[in-house]
């Protein structure tokens, strides 16, 4: 178990088995498969367009699934609409962060409530002060950080037992990047991250999924992956530096 921790733990036992799904016949993934144990970190990685965010969108529900299987603790996940499969503890930091712009950061993060006492909203200031700071702000004028802080702590007030982050870094400067990534790494929760920055991702991660093309074409330990640059360099085309 990790110390100060935030979150369920023991819970999140997620499987994905064979899982082909795209948007309406249009096929992007193609039996994909993968396990984190409950309170594992997965990176899922890849070059462009590859299907990681068609991934993260199957898990919750918002593509067209034709074959396989996505069960949370034993629960199939894969034929509940998605505000099920989110009560079932399934939670989405979508890439496009939803902050709703006209409403204030509190009133934000009380539609992540979910029918939690206010007090609730308690965890989320603990866990980004900032947003504390910001209460009476409107969604729309803070900062991308900021922004991402919100719709991170906004999924985590429904008390997900698997969290799914896409690319929750871009865009950010380097110094709130590290500020993100420390809270995310108090978490005790399973993880799914897609990520543009390879090396943080990595050293999140306690074990990668690489897609190429909407398959899966490399599992295994985070660390190894970072120290092996044939492999980066096949899976991503890039190279980390030393
Ligand atoms: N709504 C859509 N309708 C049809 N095709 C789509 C739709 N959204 C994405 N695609 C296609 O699905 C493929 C996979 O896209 P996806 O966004 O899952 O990739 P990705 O690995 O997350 O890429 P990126 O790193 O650029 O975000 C791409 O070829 C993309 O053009």
């Amino acid at each position: 178990m990790r110390t100060d921790e935030v979150g369920t733990t023991g819970k999140g036992l997620l499987r994905v088995e064979g899982l082909t799904a795209g948007h309406g016949k249009t096929l992007i993934l193609e039996g994909v498969s993968f396990t984190v144990p409950a309170g594992g970190r997965l990176a899922l990685l890849g070059r462009n367009g590859v299907g990681k965010t068609t991934t993260l969108a199957t898990l919750v529900g918002q593509t067209t699934r034709h074959a396989g299987t996505i069960a949370l603790d034993g629960v199939e996940l894969g034929s509940l609409a998605s505000s099920a499969r989110a009560a079932a503890g399934l939670g989405y930091v979508p890439q496009t962060r939803d902050v709703f712009k006209s409403l204030t950061v509190e009133e934000n993060l009380v539609t992540g409530l979910k029918g939690r006492p206010r007090s609730a909203l308690e965890e989320a200031y603990a866990l980004f002060p900032r947003l504390g700071e910001r209460r009476r702000n409107g969604g729309g004028e803070l900062s991308g950080g900021e922004q991402q802080m919100l719709s991170v702590a906004r999924a985590l007030l429904g008390k997900p037992t698997a969290l799914l982050l896409d690319e929750p870094l871009e865009g950010l400067a380097p110094v709130i990047c590290d500020q993100l990534m420390e809270a995310l790494s108090r978490l005790d929760m399973t993880v799914v991250l897609v990520e543009q920055q390879v090396d943080r991702a990595l050293d999140f991660a306690d074990s990668v999924v690489f897609l190429d093309r909407g398959r899966v074409v490399h599992a295994g330990p985070a660390h190894q992956a970072k120290n092996d640059a044939a492999l980066l360099e096949r899976h991503l085309g890039v190279a980390l530096a030393a």
